[in-house]
């Protein structure tokens, strides 16, 4: 028994070392963690329990048999985050330069496989030079079992990706699946193909960097929702975008302690400005509204016209669609619709309540955004606001103007309760524009047309620059003090906290993509 123990613990020892240990001080000189790291520093203390260490890859051809490393370059299993279970793989970037063999893949299906069946979250911490080359098809066939595993658990389990390292060709794919992409800064990038091939094909010279590096994705494609500075970071990143989420989507995210008081927030009372052009960052009022502290932005750093995030309200987690006066006056295009679109759908696959505030002048005009689509991709944000079955509550803070004004979560899709603050203006554009058009002949025949102009401007501005022709017709439940607005929306959300909406049976619908 003593030389079989012998025998498992040297496998083991193996195992742990990976590609060996001159590839793991090469991971180190790169200021990058090995798999065994992360997953240590990812999981609760003593809580990792691996599967599949001894695995090897089948491959024979290139004189592949005789390089074999247990394990075949991931490290899979399970643990905890704060005491809740989590499934995790981590690729290994001193094994073949972490990339996919057919074992490999079927490792990782392993664990997605139990995490569906069990209804716990899976976490991906990526480090992979893609397709293991020397095994062709078979490692093809990996990745689409992967991504097919992918869709099936999609809205079932959240899925993270952390992508650490690189990650090229069909190792895209995966990550872009799941619910959240996060990426390490200066280590880490994500593309199709690289810059070589882009040279080749396109005669575009460009860095790794620059093709698909965190500030990239982060900024320009918004592929990625979170960058961090290294991989501490990005592993403390993860944990905390999984405290707002729950196990499974039967289940809703574990609120924490609070007790309501008749608690006033005096500073939301002085963020809007007077002059109604003017802007002002529409954070000051987020976090004026949640529990101190608990805002998590998700996406910061891409289509800053809108802002989404998590946070918590009364203990509760909450997702929050927020118009920015700051960026572009708030207005929704291209980009900042699919990116609300996006977090309000994972929001309703996991049971967490919306909260919007809604500062928007309507839809930005002109040729760019028509021609990339803003008819079909602002229809993406009015779908999935439209198909949200969560508790569902708007804060006009300003304007809501034109067809913005519909789409910001309105009662007439599907809102549960719509407050108003006093400052606001709920129109189908600005007076001044109105006037224009409505009062063309009579300000052109006025003798003094600028002023007959501002005359019109101040008459549509008395009648629909307020929230009070929505109020009479119900559209806004009730118009409310700014300050007030926090103790009104946590007695709100636990009014609604047992909604239920019974839809139409479907096998899915038909979003605008
Ligand atoms: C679904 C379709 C696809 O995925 S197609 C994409 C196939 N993959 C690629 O084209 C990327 C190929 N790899 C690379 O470009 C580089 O290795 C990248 C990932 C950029 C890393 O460069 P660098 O940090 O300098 O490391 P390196 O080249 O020395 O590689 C480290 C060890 O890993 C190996 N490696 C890397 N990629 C693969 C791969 N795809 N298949 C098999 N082995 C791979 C390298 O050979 C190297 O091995 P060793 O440590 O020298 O024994």
């Amino acid at each position: 028994m003593d030389s079989k123990i012998k025998d498992l613990n040297k496998k083991l020892t193996l195992a742990h070392l990976g590609g060996g240990q001159v590839r793991i001080d090469k991971q180190h000189e790169k200021k990058k963690l090995t798999a065994r790291e992360r997953v240590t520093y990812l999981l609760d203390d003593g809580s990792f329990e691996e599967i599949g260490a001894l695995v090897t890859h089948r491959t024979k051809d290139f004189g592949m048999e005789n390089q074999q490393f247990y394990g075949d370059g991931v490290v899979t299993g399970y643990g905890t985050i704060s005491g809740r279970l989590i499934y995790v793989f981590a690729q290994d970037f001193t094994v073949f330069g972490g990339s996919l063999s057919e074992t490999h893949a079927e490792k990782i299906c392993k664990v997605m496989d139990l995490a569906v069946k069990v209804g716990a979250p899976i976490i991906g911490l990526n480090d992979s030079g893609g397709a293991r080359i020397q095994e062709g098809v078979r490692s093809l066939g990996g990745y689409a079992d992967i991504f097919y595993k992918n869709v099936q658990a999609s809205g079932v389990i959240p899925q993270i990706s952390a992508i650490m390292g690189p990650c090229a060709g069909g190792a895209v794919y995966s990550p872009a699946m799941t619910d959240f992409t996060l990426m390490v800064e200066n280590t880490s990038y994500m593309f199709v193909t690289g810059p070589n091939v882009v040279k080749t094909v396109t005669n575009e010279t460009v860095t790794s960097e620059e093709l698909g590096g965190a500030s990239t994705h982060s900024t320009k494609s918004g592929v990625t929702h979170i960058t961090s500075a290294n991989d501490i970071e990005c592993l403390e990143d993860v944990k905390k975008l999984m405290s707002y989420l729950p196990q499974n989507n039967t289940e809703k995210t574990k609120a924490l302690p609070f007790e309501l008081k008749e608690e006033t927030r005096e500073v939301l009372a002085n963020i809007i400005p007077d002059n109604a052009n003017k802007p002002y960052d529409m954070h000051s009022v987020i976090n004026g509204i949640i529990d101190e502290d608990s805002f998590y932005e998700i996406h910061k750093n891409f289509a800053e016209n809108i802002v989404v995030g998590f946070a918590r309200l009364g203990g509760k987690s909450i997702g929050i669609v927020a118009n920015q006066p700051l960026y572009l006056a708030g207005v929704l295009d291209v980009d900042s619709s699919t990116k609300a679109a996006r977090f309000v759908r994972f929001c309703d696959c996991f049971n967490i309540p919306l909260l919007v505030l809604e500062d928007v002048p309507g839809f930005l005009p002109g040729t760019d955004q028509e021609w990339n689509a803003i008819i079909t991709n602002g229809a993406k944000l009015l779908y999935a606001f439209s198909e949200a079955t969560v508790p569902r509550i708007t804060v006009i803070t300003r304007k809501a103007y034109g067809g913005a004004y519909d789409v910001m979560n309105s009662k007439h899709i599907g809102a549960d309760m719509n407050y108003a603050w006093p400052s606001a203006e709920i129109a189908v554009m600005g007076a001044k524009g109105a006037a224009e058009i409505i009062f063309k002949k009579e300000i052109s025949a006025a003798e003094d047309s600028d002023g007959k102009w501002k005359e019109k401007e101040a008459e549509y501005a008395a009648l629909f620059a307020n929230p009070y022709s929505a109020a009479e017709r119900g559209f806004i439940d009730e118009v409310i003090l700014p300050q007030d607005t926090r103790r009104k929306l946590i007695k709100a959300f636990a009014m609604l906290e047992d909604k239920q909406i019974e839809t139409p049976k479907r096998k899915h619908g038909n979003i605008p993509l």
